[in-house]
Formats: structure tokens, sequence, C-alpha cells
């Protein structure tokens, strides 16, 4: 009960105003993450009906099918689509329907929450769900991977394998994604790459390749700390091969911010990690080191083609 009186103290006058004309679905995925959203799901019942907003709450689906939302999108003028979920969530529900007239909304509930967190929405649900209905929906951008949609970041190599192991695990959430790290870690070789940037191109050997449009991986794992997911450009962070005691002081030294975004030049060879901003990248990837698109595991790939969406779907945002 208290939780409903919190946000009942909240501005609600905000929220009527103007805004009575939406209508929200909001889409529940019973999985992700490792807290219950029964809580979450009834305050939203709550004050819509006390807001006289109209809401809707469906289940997400595991394979990513949401074909269904687009005749409802124009039949019963659905405004506005709400993920209540994580990054591969975000990935299903935005990829589906990006190109219809909706904006969407995020209320956190993955393990790591890297598009939420890199685009400033609360983490606390309460405070997310006063954001959907407060604040203003703005462009942002996209990705293809391979004619695949990704909208937060995506990648080859090790944190790929992570990605890969962590689908295998029954519980999810931070803790489970930590151990996958530390285990994956120990095990980590460098794979082989040849990337090409703006008729660039040059061979690697890298521990991974990071595409990003949002500055982490999630749980501010800050991978990409210049990364912006309205600047139209694809931050790029590629962990070369190095001695292995070094890697977690120069992932750390990348994660802190002390790497500036750099043109890429070709003293490439001299560097633990490169730091640059593409709108396009290709990448061969010749070992057939593991993918990963918005933290999701996919088949791998040998031709790695991304290309950026420029201002791609409509996020509601601080
Ligand atoms: N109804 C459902 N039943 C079973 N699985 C589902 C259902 N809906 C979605 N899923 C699956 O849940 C998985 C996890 O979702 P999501 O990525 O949002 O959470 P997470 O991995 O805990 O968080 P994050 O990606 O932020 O780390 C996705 O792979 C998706 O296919």
């Amino acid at each position: 009960m208290e939780v409903f009186e919190k946000i009942q103290s909240v501005d609600l006058q905000k929220v009527i105003i103007g805004k009575q004309k939406r209508k929200i679905i909001y889409l529940v995925n019973p999985v992700s993450g490792t807290t219950k959203k029964s809580t979450l799901v009834n305050l939203i019942e709550k004050i819509s009906k006390e807001q006289e907003l109209y809401c809707e709450i469906l289940p997400t689906n595991q394979r990513g099918n949401y074909d269904f939302l687009i005749e409802r999108i124009y039949k019963d003028n659905i405004t506005d689509i709400v993920i209540i979920g994580g990054d591969g969530t975000v990935n299903h529900v935005v990829g589906a329907l990006y190109d219809q007239p909706v904006n969407f909304g995020i209320i956190p509930y993955g393990s790591g929450n890297g598009l939420a967190r890199a685009a400033g929405i609360p983490s606390k649900p309460k405070k997310a769900f006063e954001l959907i209905l407060t604040g203003e929906a703005k462009p942002v951008d996209a990705f293809l991977v391979n004619e695949k949609f990704a909208c937060m970041l995506s990648g080859v190599g090790f944190d790929a394998k992570v990605a890969h192991d962590f689908a295998t695990k029954t519980s999810r959430g931070l803790l489970t994604y930590t151990q996958q790290s530390i285990i994956n870690y120990f095990k980590a070789q460098p794979y082989q790459f040849e990337v090409e940037v703006n008729k660039f191109k040059f061979f690697t050997d890298a521990f991974f390749i990071s595409v990003a449009n949002g500055n982490q991986f999630g749980n501010n794992f800050t991978i990409a700390p210049e990364a912006n997911i309205s600047d139209g450009q694809l931050d790029i962070v590629i962990v070369q091969k190095m001695n292995k005691a070094k890697l977690p002081f120069a992932v750390l030294k990348q994660i802190r911010g002390n790497n500036k975004l750099e043109t890429l030049v070709e003293n490439i060879t001299h560097r633990n990690i490169l730091y640059f901003q593409t709108e396009e990248i290709k990448i061969k990837n010749l070992k057939n080191a593991p993918m990963h698109i918005d933290g999701e595991p996919v088949e791998t790939k040998t031709d790695v083609d991304i290309k950026i969406l420029p201002k791609c779907f409509n996020l509601i945002l601080p």
C-alpha cells in the first residue's frame, strides 16, 4: 500500500493535462530480471483507472512476435507501447514495431537494462512509470547487424560468449551475469577479425569488438562512455590482443572514460583498445567468434555488416 501512496503524491496534474488521448499498451516480460512485477502491474492499473487513462497490460512472448500489435495500433489508435523488461525485450518489441506511429517507453526490469540506463530512464519502477506518464518522446538511433534490428549494443567475441553462456542458465540477474563473465575471462582467447571502416581495412586479433549505440553493456558497465543514443553515430570498441593480466586494467581504463575517442589511425597495432565512432562498419569474423545483438546470443556469421539507423524510433525520455 505504501507504494500506491507514494505514487499518488506525484504531481499527476501533469499526467492529465494534454495527455488524455494517449492509449498505452504495457508489455510485461514474465521472466526478465529477478524481481516480481505484480506490484508494478497493480500500480499501473490503479493509477490509470484513477486518471482515466486507457491502459492494457499484455505479456511478452519468447519468440518476439509482435506483428499482432500492428493492427491494434491502427484500429484502436494506440499511441504508446511500454516495455516492462530488459534489453532483449526492448530489442524484440521495438524491432518489430519501429516503423509504426507509436512512442516507446521502458520500465526497466531486466538483468542489465543497458538501453534504459544509457537513456537516463530511472531504475526504480515507480519512477520509470511516472516518467511514462510525464516524459516526452524523442527520436533515438538504432542500428542493423546483418539486417537484424539492434538498439543498445552488439558485438563479437568474449562479451558474446558471456551472453551465450548466460542464456543457458535458468537464473538471470546481475549475479549470474558476473559469474559467467569471470568464468569466461579465464578461458578468453583473442579471435581474428578483418575490420573495414570508411574503406580503411585492417586485421586485428581481439578479445572482443563492441558496437555501441548506448554507452554500456548494462549495469553501468560503460564500455563506450562517449556513446549517445541520439548522435547518429556508433561507438566502436576493439579490445585487442594483450597480456591477459593487463586485460582487466585496460578495460577498466576504458569504462572509466580514460581512453578518448580517436579517429582511426595507422598506429592501431600499438594500442590495447581502439575507440572510435562511425556510421557503418564491416567485420570479417575469421574464426567464427560468437555474436550477440543487444545482449541476446545469435548465430555467428563470417560477414558482419553493421550500419546506423539514425532517429529510428521515439523513446520517452526524462
Ligand atoms: N512470455 C515469455 N516466456 C518466456 N520467455 C520470454 C517471454 N517473453 C520474453 N521472453 C524471453 O525473455 C528473455 C529475457 O528477456 P530480457 O533480455 O528482457 O531480460 P534479461 O536478459 O533479464 O535482461 P537484460 O537483457 O537487460 O540483461 C528474452 O530472450 C525473451 O525471448
